[in-house]
């Protein structure tokens, strides 16, 4: 582990942003074992003394003039110690650099869950950082399993990486990270499984164990998970914004030393700051969500939804209406292929709030009247809005938790009525997925491309339903199934 060398204890007392961005440089640069210890304590102690006292209003225009408090080396150094003796007090070094075991792993996540304070709000924010665990006792369920990894680090095992779906945490270990274990908790009233191995159960259709394609960590890309994690808001509705600042400095740094490659959720948190305030003319925000959904095609088999929603979010915002159509039938299109779990809620929240807030609130946009342009006469929205609709269908078929219920079904009658006959009648439905269907309804493994030849396939669909005149949409014959959801 790098450590707390003394070319970091030169940059302190730390007063600008920029000192915080050259720390975390030279320990992305100068060796392969950033410290993980001491830039969660760092990042931890700034985002909390920014966020507790009310400093909203402050002028930032730079990170080199934006003032900081002062942030002295001694609070960092006596926290940093603390960490280790915490650590080291319980659990015995790897002396012969050997792997991880099991054991150990739950060792150290016992040593951090049994040192938390007994009841408190999980779900507050600030509670991700060793900062927070150092000095309140407090972690959310990303900060215990960060905190795990921070600690095997600490204890010299460099086998010990975090796992990332998107909306769970985990850590693989061994050779080749071949070993999987929970080290945390996730959702509310649901018993802890640490200790024990990944997605062994039904829990492996559900979309939080992303059908085993969690992002797997290097040491430099869990500096950027928590830097990810960082969170800028002072209160509901207002961020400090030297902190969204230090965020998208950091987020920019991974960007160029190339710990983003393989990390969609962090490339999009990018995206949505370069939305609000755009710091790198060369590279608009667009394309970051681009990239991320290339990442997640390329590296994850295309079976995380959020690359999507990012997007779709954007172009949302920005009144791109028949562009976030698609993005969304493009998040339909992951789901699909996964079984509805009641661990699933957050990706649920999620559709529910594009089917019944977002396309409603677009519908009456669109309906007014004064749109010459408007969505309800192409065709190729009604398609993309179809699939949306039929892949949360799929979604629920064959899963022990129902998804669709009255609720969804009135906005929805109500917006596929908004298109005319003429429009809705040159969609043409080709049924071109069936063997998936049915793997998926007999409970073999549920996608047959399990071998990452999703980019090979996509090129393929692509090729194929590239003539203009027709709006070809490859989705399934369950439209049966969505007028008996209406009909319900
Ligand atoms: C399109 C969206 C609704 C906008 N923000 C989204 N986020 C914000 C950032 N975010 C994330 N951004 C970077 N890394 C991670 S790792 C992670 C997690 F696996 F759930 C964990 F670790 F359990 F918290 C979450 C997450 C979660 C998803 S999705």
């Amino acid at each position: 582990m790098a450590g707390f060398r003394d070319l970091d204890k030169a940059l302190f007392p730390i007063k600008h942003i920029s000192a915080v961005v050259k720390l975390f440089r030279s320990q992305l640069e100068d060796t392969n074992e950033p410290d993980l210890a001491l830039l969660s304590i760092v990042i931890g102690l700034i985002e909390n003394q920014l966020t507790s006292r009310s400093n909203a209003g402050q002028l930032i225009d730079s990170p080199e003039t934006t003032v900081l408090p002062r942030f002295e080396l001694e609070t960092v150094e006596n926290l940093y110690r603390k960490f280790k003796i915490v650590i080291t007090g319980s659990v015995e070094p790897n002396k012969t650099k050997t792997y991880a075991t099991r054991d150990l792993v739950k060792r150290v996540s016992d040593v951090i869950w049994n040192s938390l304070t007994r009841s408190y709000y999980k779900d507050r924010a600030h509670l991700q950082s060793l900062y927070s665990y150092l000095t309140g006792s407090k972690l959310d369920c990303f900060g215990v399993a960060f905190a795990v990894v921070a600690g095997c680090q600490v204890l010299g095992y460099d086998d010990v990486h975090l796992a990332l779906s998107e909306d769970h945490a985990w850590v693989v270990f061994g050779p080749h990270g071949s070993e999987t274990a929970e080290v945390t908790w996730h959702g509310k009233g649901n018993e802890d499984k640490r200790g024990q191995e990944i997605g062994k159960l039904d829990s492996a259709r559900s979309w939080l164990y992303v059908n085993n394609k969690p992002v797997v960590c290097t040491r430099q890309m869990e500096v950027a998970a928590l830097v990810s994690a960082i969170n800028p808001s002072l209160n509901a509705s207002v961020d400090a914004t030297e902190v969204a600042l230090l965020q998208q400095e950091l987020l920019w740094l991974l960007y160029d030393l190339g710990h983003l490659k393989k990390y969609p959720m962090a490339i999009g948190n990018l995206g949505d700051l370069e939305e609000i305030s755009p710091k790198r003319p060369g590279i608009a925000c667009s394309a970051l969500f681009e990239e991320a959904i290339d990442a997640a095609r390329r590296f994850y088999n295309n079976q995380h939804v959020y690359p999507y929603t990012y997007q779709g979010g954007y172009y949302f915002r920005n009144k791109k209406y028949k562009e976030a159509f698609e993005s969304w039938a493009n998040a339909s299109d992951v789901i699909r292929l996964y079984n509805y779990s009641r661990d699933d809620e957050e990706i649920y929240k999620e559709f529910l709030e594009i089917a019944n807030e977002h396309i409603p609130y677009i519908m009456k946009i669109e309906s007014s009247g004064f749109e010459a342009n408007t969505i309800l006469k192409k065709s190729e929205c009604f398609a993309n809005l179809l699939k949306f609709y039929d892949g949360i269908c799929q979604w629920e078929e064959g899963s022990a938790t129902p998804v669709l219920h009255i609720g969804w079904a009135k906005p929805l009658v109500n917006t596929i009525s908004k298109f005319d006959a003429d429009v809705r009648a040159q969609v043409h439905i080709v049924c071109d997925n069936m063997e998936e269907k049915l793997s998926k309804k007999n409970g073999s493994i549920f996608n047959n491309n399990n071998n990452n030849n999703y980019e090979k396939e996509y090129q393929a669909t692509m090729s194929k339903s590239n003539n203009k005149d027709q709006t070809t949409s490859h989705f399934y014959p369950t439209i049966e199934a969505l007028t008996a959801a209406c009909s319900e």
